[in-house]
């Protein structure tokens, strides 16, 4: 097996932890936020503040089916692409799909400390709200699931690496 995706709420980690796996195995990093990013012309924030959540999740879907197939690979996916049911099956087809499952208090303060950004399905009931509708489905696509509690980047990578049995 040499293909991952990486999902999970925003601020856990995927894009950091998939980077490091990448580098460290010489396999290829993708990032679906960068590839929107870098399609768009603009910063991700700037394009969700264009399009809005819901124009942003379907290009996020297209993104995503318009992944290379084959190769070794690492894909760092955006928070909200278990919204997609279309895009969940094809990355299930394509590679390992982990989740990346961080428990809140941890999430808030990342999230706080970064730039804003749109995120999709957010509500009055903040992220705890979030967290609770998205679990489900983070659970029902995921082949693996890492539990992250307080590895720094390079633990956490060698976890995620352990656990889908690559050495
Ligand atoms: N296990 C970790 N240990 C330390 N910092 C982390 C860890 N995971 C993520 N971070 C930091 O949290 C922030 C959000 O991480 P990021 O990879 O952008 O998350 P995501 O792509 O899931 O939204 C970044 O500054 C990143 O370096
Ligand atoms: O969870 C979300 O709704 C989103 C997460 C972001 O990516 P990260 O999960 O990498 O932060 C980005 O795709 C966009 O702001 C929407
Ligand atoms: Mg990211």
């Amino acid at each position: 097996m040499n293909r991952l995706t990486l999902i999970g709420m925003p601020g856990s980690g995927k894009s950091a932890i998939g980077r490091v796996i990448a580098t460290r195995l010489g396999w290829r990093f993708i990032d679906t936020d960068h590839c929107i990013e870098k399609r768009f012309g603009k910063k991700l924030q700037a394009v969700v503040d264009e399009v809005g959540t819901e124009e942003f999740a379907r290009i996020e879907e297209e993104t995503v089916l318009a992944l290379p197939e084959e190769g070794p690979v690492v894909i760092s996916t955006g928070g909200s692409v278990v919204y997609s049911d279309a895009a969940m099956q094809h990355l299930a087809a394509i590679s390992t799909v982990v989740f990346l499952d961080v428990p809140l208090p941890r999430l808030h303060g990342r999230i706080a400390r970064a730039a804003p950004r749109g995120i999709v399905g957010m509500g009055a009931g903040g992220l705890e709200e979030l967290y609770r509708n998205r679990f489900e489905l983070y659970h029902k696509y995921a082949h693996s699931i890492v539990l992250l509690q307080g590895e720094n980047l390079q633990e956490a990578a060698t976890r995620v690496l352990f656990q889908c049995g690559v050495s």
